[in-house]
């Protein structure tokens, strides 16, 4: 076998730290093997993270991994993470961020800028998708990341998720409760919790047809679109684009990004 095969072959651990919610992809042979979530805390120390590394790997009854990348879109957890990571495999492990090489050219006016999660979604894309590619991951936030035909990152939408529109209306006035995020009946609400429903899912389906089409204008051609994140597949229902469900699209990105940097 060449060196090549065997590092293909590794069992990796891919690590996708988001604002609210942290994933951990096994990945064995190339195939994701298993994943597993837990919140994101505010604080964490390197044991804890340790210990959420090794009950993953004990209930997916898969084994220790030999290498691990990290997309970590919090600061103050990257060197924790990072140093746990570093514990949990053989030798470093790859963090996404300067250094690394992605194989993507960003049109970004400064590339550190941009997230972690973002990176991986494009480099997943782009390999998985073809271009031009536009994808939409809904999380903590609603980003997009748009691809051109040529494979360019040309950057994107950072927009309020549902959940934090959601809570933001509850938090910031007085009348209004804390609503689930399913699309209601009928555009027009007839209660409170059938309006803000609307107001949150109805116009984050608006906002995203909406942002598309201003987006194939700006193109000057029409992408295709790949959804990710919670709630994807029920999205995917509501808009009049058409929309690919990618649900380990960002985990898929981190194993290709760890493979790239084996070379
Ligand atoms: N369409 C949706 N349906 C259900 N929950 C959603 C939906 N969109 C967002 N959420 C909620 O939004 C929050 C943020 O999503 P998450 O994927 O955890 O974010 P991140 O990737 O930023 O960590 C979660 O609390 C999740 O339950
Ligand atoms: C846009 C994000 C907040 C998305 O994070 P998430 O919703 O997955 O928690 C994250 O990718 C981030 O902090 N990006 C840095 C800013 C940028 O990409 O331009
Ligand atoms: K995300």
């Amino acid at each position: 076998m060449g060196e090549r095969e065997e590092r293909a072959d590794k069992n990796v651990l891919a690590v996708d730290v988001g604002n609210t919610t942290t994933r951990l992809g096994l990945f064995s042979a190339g195939e994701l093997a298993g994943t597993w979530e837990l919140t994101t805390p505010a604080r964490l120390t390197i044991d804890e993270a340790r210990l959420a590394v090794l009950q993953a790997l004990e209930a997916l009854g898969v084994p220790a991994p030999e290498g691990a990348i990290l997309a970590c879109v919090v600061p103050s957890l990257v060197d924790v993470w990072r140093a746990a990571l570093a514990a949990s495999c053989e030798g470093r492990a790859l963090v996404v961020g300067p250094g690394l090489k992605t194989g993507l050219r960003m049109r970004y006016d400064d590339p550190s800028e941009v997230g972690a999660d973002r990176v991986a979604d494009v480099v997943a894309a782009r390999a998985d998708h073809g271009c031009p590619v536009v994808v939409v991951d809904l999380g903590t936030t609603t980003n997009f990341e748009v691809v051109n035909a040529q494979g360019v990152f040309l950057g994107g939408v950072i927009a309020p998720g549902m959940a934090l529109g959601a809570r933001a209306l509850n938090q910031a006035a007085a009348r209004l409760p804390m609503v689930e995020l399913h699309a209601p009946a009928s555009v027009i609400g007839r209660s409170t919790r059938a309006a803000m429903q609307s107001g949150v899912v109805l116009g984050e389906v608006a906002r995203i047809d909406g942002l598309l089409d201003a987006m194939t204008d700006e193109l000057g051609q029409v992408a295709q679109v790949v959804l990710t994140g919670d709630g994807a597949r029920e999205m995917s229902a509501l808009l009049r684009h058409d929309a690919c469900v990618d649900d380990t699209l960002t985990l898929r990105g981190l194993w290709q990004l760890w493979r790239t940097n084996q070379r």
